[in-house]
């Protein structure tokens, strides 16, 4: 059989995502309501600007909900599973099959993120796009597995492009049924044992930057693990550098299922029109990832935290954000996206409900 044609049982899948339409779609940001936004913020009965920055918070929610009463908050959080072959080389401190226990325990409800879920009231969703494990019996789960895991993309590429594709489409679903269920903001999360090697890789390639700036000892590696962690990518890059050139390119050559179907989410953020609040290095590597295939994307995200893997401050700057909290987190799985979650909501029931000056009748500053 002539090996492009692809085996009648796949759906035909294009070779290349919808990315033009993707990108039509995303469109501009209507600054008709900045004015009003503004001027709703500095008469509410507060010091001028004196709630710092929940103020910015709430005019980049309402702007980007094209309202000066913008919809109350409502949180959807999507977390992506997938495993990684490139700890076959020895880069995280935990095995592979945590990733599948891990999906587990989000279900039973035990996990920070579902604990945090409950807490600050956000729908919670599990998807599994490729983790390598049998979770055919799993209630509850969102069963879009792609392949059981990469491959170790230190001996060949990680996913085939078609495979890659079908990730960042699943993100898209995700992205549409989040929609579809009224979320007014999406939250971003991943699980994937060695996916902060997957990420250190793509960020670099990205960034154009050495790995040894990038790379944190993500689960807990010794110093010589992250010294091997750094060595792996070095030589793979070094390898993969000639031959690529397209950020897709490298998301299929050393990213993962997760980082597709997140980079996916975050642009079906910017299509539907929904805010999206990254969490700590893989999820703001997918943002990079999303910003450099539609630059439309930009405007609609928020930097929850900032991580304690290096890179992360490195992508942060590079796209411009300002992370909200440096709590010291690396846990991941949308930890830091839901404890910043709580924050936005204040942020934005404070501008809907606080009296006006004039309503209150409250002097307002006099001049100087
Ligand atoms: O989000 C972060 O900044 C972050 C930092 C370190 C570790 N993690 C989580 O830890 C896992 C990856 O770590 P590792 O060491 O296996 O590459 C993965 O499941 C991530 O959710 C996440
Ligand atoms: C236990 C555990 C929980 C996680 N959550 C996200 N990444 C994780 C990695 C490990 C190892």
């Amino acid at each position: 059989m002539n090996a492009s044609v692809p085996p009648s049982s796949d759906p035909p899948f294009p070779l290349h995502p919808p990315l033009d339409a993707w990108s039509r779609m995303v469109g501009p940001i209507d600054p008709g309501f900045d004015a009003a936004i503004k001027d709703r913020l500095d008469h509410l009965t507060k010091p001028l600007g004196s709630l710092g920055r929940l103020e910015d918070v709430a005019f980049w929610y309402a702007r980007l909900h094209g309202s000066d009463r913008p919809p109350a908050p409502r949180g959807a959080c999507v977390v992506f599973a997938g495993d990684h072959g490139v700890t076959a080389e020895g880069v995280s401190a935990y095995p592979s099959s945590v990733t599948r226990e891990m999906v587990l325990n989000y279900l039973r409800g035990g996990a920070a993120i579902s604990v945090l879920s409950r807490t600050h009231g956000f729908s919670l969703s599990i998807v599994d796009v490729g983790v390598d494990g049998d979770l055919s019996g799993a209630e509850g789960l969102i069963h879009r597995k792609v392949a059981r895991g990469t491959k170790n993309f230190r001996r060949e590429p990680a996913m085939a492009p078609r495979d890659g594709i079908r990730a960042l489409e699943v993100g898209m679903e995700m992205a549409d049924r989040s929609a579809k269920a009224g979320a007014t903001l999406l939250l971003t999360g991943e699980m994937g044992i060695g996916n902060t090697t997957s990420s250190t890789a793509l960020a670099a390639a990205l960034l154009r930057r050495p790995p040894e700036e990038l790379a944190g000892t993500g689960t807990g590696l010794s110093p010589e693990g992250r010294r091997k962690k750094i060595r792996v990518v070095e030589e793979s890059l070094a390898v993969y550098r000639p031959l690529l050139s397209s950020p897709l390119d490298w998301m299929c050559a050393v990213g993962g299922f997760e980082i597709a179907a997140l980079t996916g989410f975050i642009i079906g953020g910017a299509v539907r029109r929904i805010p999206v609040i990254l969490d700590g290095f893989i999820t703001t590597t997918a943002a990079l990832l999303a910003v450099e295939l539609i630059p439309g994307v930009r405007p609609w995200l928020l930097a929850s935290h900032m991580s304690l893997e290096p890179g992360h401050r490195h992508l942060l700057e590079h796209l411009g954000l300002a992370p909200l909290l440096a709590l010291d987190l690396r846990l991941g799985e949308g930890s830091g996206a839901a404890v910043a979650y709580p924050l936005v909501v204040s942020a934005v029931e404070l501008y809907n409900r606080m009296a006006t000056f004039s309503e209150a009748s409250v002097s307002e500053a006099g001049p100087g």
